[in-house]
């Protein structure tokens, strides 16, 4: 019954009038829905950029919001940190050679049980508050990637960097029947080499050699810096838009984690994926906020771009 005449509680307020704002965001999404309704994007979630709670919380919803706008998003997770964190506690000692861990059997056995057994299965729980949408695999499942040994270049001498391996080889048949029956496959970044001896492969390395194997559409990685610099540590120039060409080039003179990340990048438009980001992970919505703006929002690698450089945003603001 509708109820009229006076209203013992008082006046009845007026409705606060629906912010046309939000019709205008929605709708500015438009052309980016269209360009990647059906098509699937690899989005690595480096350790990083996964240190604060709430930060994790938005990156699922972000992950969810793509799966339901019609997108394909397949996550692969780094936990770089989180692994150095349990070897120290378990007093194991390891150390990073041009970017990639040292491993030995002991710290194998530690570099799955937390990729495997803790980061992949927080995100799958924090995806998965938003339906039964994720589904945690790794690079043993199915024979997803099959790890060939490696050894790195330091200072022109080989390093031995013991259970490190790149990908040799990818059979994505599970991760295309997840995405097919609508799932968000969760990859963490360990896999067997041809004898079945698992080996701790770079999350970046890995998820450039799935998106390959996919054709994704793109392939953006989070980190946690706003991109990458011309000259890290002397220069605050970002680079915003580079060719593979020219980024190949530069490869030689990257430091630390920044080689296997920009190496994947690298490798992926090479491999034909359109293109490959990194941005900043430590941003809230990061993912929305790269795929929903004209010139995303960390560094770009593209066929044929000329290499684009800007300053960091001020502090506080959003781009
Ligand atoms: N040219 C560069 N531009 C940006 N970051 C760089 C560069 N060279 C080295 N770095 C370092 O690489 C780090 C990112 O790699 P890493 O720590 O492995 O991240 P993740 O855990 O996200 O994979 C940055 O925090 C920065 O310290
Ligand atoms: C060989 C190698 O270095 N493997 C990485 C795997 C995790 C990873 O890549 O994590 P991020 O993305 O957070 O750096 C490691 O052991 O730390």
């Amino acid at each position: 019954m509708i109820e009229t005449g006076t209203n013992p509680s008082g006046p009845t307020p007026h409705p606060s009038r629906p912010d046309p704002a939000k019709a205008r965001t929605l709708a500015a999404a438009l052309p980016w829905l269209k360009r990647y309704h059906g098509q699937t994007v690899v989005v690595k979630y480096g350790g990083n950029a996964m240190t604060d709670d709430s930060l994790k919380v938005a990156f699922a919803e972000d992950i969810a919001f793509l799966r339901f706008a019609g997108f394909k998003p397949v996550v692969v997770h780094g936990g770089g940190p989180q692994i150095s964190s349990m070897l120290d506690r378990l007093g194991i000692r390891s150390e990073f050679r041009g970017g990639l861990r040292v491993t030995t059997p002991e710290a194998m056995d530690v570099v799955r049980m937390v990729l495997v057994g803790q980061v992949q299965r927080e995100l799958v729980g924090l995806i998965n508050q938003h339906g039964a949408l994720a589904v945690g695999l790794s690079g043993e499942d199915a024979g997803l990637f099959t790890a060939e040994r490696t050894n790195t270049v330091v200072d022109g001498e080989e390093v031995d960097l013991g259970l490190v391996g790149e990908v040799a080889e990818v059979r994505p048949e599970a991760v295309l029947d997840l995405i097919e029956a609508g799932r968000v496959p969760v990859v963490s970044s360990v896999a067997p080499d041809a004898h079945g001896l698992v080996h701790n492969v770079n999350a970046d390395t890995a998820a450039a050699a799935l998106a390959v194997a996919l054709g994704a559409e793109k392939l953006m990685v989070l980190t946690d810096v706003e991109g990458l610099y011309r000259d890290y540590g002397n220069s605050d120039d970002l680079i915003q838009e580079i060719s593979p060409e020219a980024l190949g080039e530069m490869l030689p003179s990257l430091d630390a984690g920044m080689i296997p990340k920009m190496r994947a990048c690298y490798e992926a438009v090479v491999g034909g994926v359109p293109r490959a980001t990194v941005v900043d992970g430590r941003e809230p919505h990061a993912v929305l906020l790269e795929i929903f703006t004209d010139e995303g929002v960390g560094t770009q690698v593209l066929p044929g771009a000329a290499t684009k450089l800007r300053k960091p945003y001020p502090k506080g603001d959003q781009p």
